[in-house]
C-alpha cells in the first residue's frame, strides 16, 4: 500500500516511528509536508500538489500529523484527500474540532459526556459573574489553541484571575475558564484509542510545584489500568469527534472522570516507553483494514 504521512518533517519523533512501522509491514510510504501542498479547483477532479508535484492519486491512505500553526491549511489539505476517496485516520472535521477546545467541550457536554465545569465569553465586563460562576478561585484560564500545556494557567485568587482574564480579554485571545480540579492532585491519564479500540492508557505526573501534567512541562508517565467508565470516554469521545486515532486526556475528579481534551495527533513517544506497546504498529494495522476495504468499495 502507499500510505502518506502528513507532517512537516521525518525529524519529528511519532512520524518517524509511524514511517518505520509502515516500512517494517511492507508499505511505500512517503512523508507529504502539508505545509508545501496546493489544491487546485476548478475544471475536471480536485488535484492536490506538493510543489509542482501532482500528488492527487498516489496515495491509498494518508495519516495526518498536522501541528497547531497550520490546522486550516493542514485540514483542507486533508479534506481534498478524503474527497477524492483517500483513506484518513483522521477525518479534517475531527482534526479541527479537537484543536479547539471549545468546540470540544461543546460536543462532548451535547452528548453528556463529563467534562469540568467550563465557562467560555469575551465579555470584559462581568468577569467577577465569570469567575463565581465557576464557584469562585482557584480557576484555570486557557488559550484555546494552546498545547503542551502552554497558555494553561492556575489562577489562585480573585484578584489575580480577574487581571489575567481582562488582560487576555482585551487582547482579543480566545480563553476559557474551568474550575480547577484540585483532587486530580497535578495528575492526569492519557488514553490512546485506535479504531475504536483502547490500544494503550497511562497516567502523567506533573513535577513538584506544578499542577500540569504534560511531559513537555516534566511531567513523569506510568502506564496504568483505567476503569470501564474512562475507557467508555475515551472510545465515545473519539467517535463523537469523528476521528479513527485520538489521544484522550482525562482527569480524575471527585465526581468521577472528567474528559479535558482529545489530540487528533497523539505523540508517541511518551505513551510507547510507559507502557512497551507498539502503538505506531496500532496505527499501520488499523490503515491496512480501513484503507483496503475503502478500495475493495
Ligand atoms: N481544570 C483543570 N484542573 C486542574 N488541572 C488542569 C485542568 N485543566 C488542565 N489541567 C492540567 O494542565 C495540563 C494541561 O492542560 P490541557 O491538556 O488542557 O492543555 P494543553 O496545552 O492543550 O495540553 P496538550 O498538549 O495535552 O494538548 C493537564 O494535563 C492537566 O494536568
Amino acid at each position: 500500500m502507499n500510505i502518506a504521512l502528513l507532517s512537516v518533517s521525518l525529524n519529528v519523533h511519532s512520524t518517524r516511528r509511524i514511517a518505520i512501522e509502515a516500512e517494517k509491514a511492507g508499505h511505500y510510504v512517503e512523508l507529504i509536508d502539508h505545509t508545501k501542498c496546493s489544491v487546485k479547483l476548478g475544471d475536471g477532479k480536485p488535484k492536490i500538489f506538493l510543489g509542482e508535484e501532482d500528488v492527487t492519486s498516489e496515495f491509498d491512505a494518508i495519516i495526518p500529523r498536522i501541528g497547531t500553526k497550520v490546522t486550516r491549511h493542514g485540514s483542507a489539505i486533508v479534506k481534498q484527500f478524503e474527497m477524492n476517496g483517500v483513506f484518513s485516520t483522521a477525518r479534517s472535521l475531527g482534526i479541527t474540532r479537537a484543536r479547539n477546545k471549545v468546540r470540544t467541550l461543546q460536543i462532548m457536554a451535547r452528548k453528556g459526556i463529563p467534562i469540568p465545569e467550563t465557562l467560555f465569553s469575551i465579555n470584559p465586563d462581568n468577569i467577577e459573574d465569570q469567575i463565581r460562576l465557576l464557584g469562585g478561585p482557584p480557576v484555570i484560564i486557557k488559550i484555546q489553541e494552546g498545547t503542551q500545556g502552554l497558555g494553561v494557567i492556575l489562577a489562585e485568587s480573585k484578584k489575580s484571575a480577574k487581571s489575567i482574564i481582562d488582560t487576555f480579554y482585551k487582547m482579543d485571545t480566545s480563553i476559557l475558564l474551568q474550575q480547577y480540579v484540585e483532587e486530580a492532585n497535578g495528575e492526569d491519564i492519557r488514553i490512546i484509542v485506535i479504531g475504536n479500540k483502547v490500544i494503550a492508557s497511562m497516567k502523567r505526573v506533573s513535577e513538584r510545584d506544578e499542577f500540569r501534567s504534560n511531559v513537555h512541562r516534566g511531567g513523569q508517565t506510568e502506564a496504568i489500568e483505567i476503569s470501564a467508565k474512562e475507557r467508555q470516554i475515551a472510545l465515545d469521545a473519539t467517535k463523537f469527534l469523528g476521528l479513527g486515532v485520538a489521544g484522550v486526556d482525562l482527569m480524575r475528579s471527585k465526581k468521577g472522570p472528567v474528559l479535558l481534551e482529545v489530540n487528533a495527533s497523539p505523540g508517541l513517544k511518551g505513551i510507547e516507553a510507559a507502557t512497551g506497546i507498539n502503538v505506531a504498529k496500532h496505527i499501520i494495522e488499523f490503515v491496512e483494514k480501513n484503507a483496503l476495504r475503502k478500495r475493495r468499495k
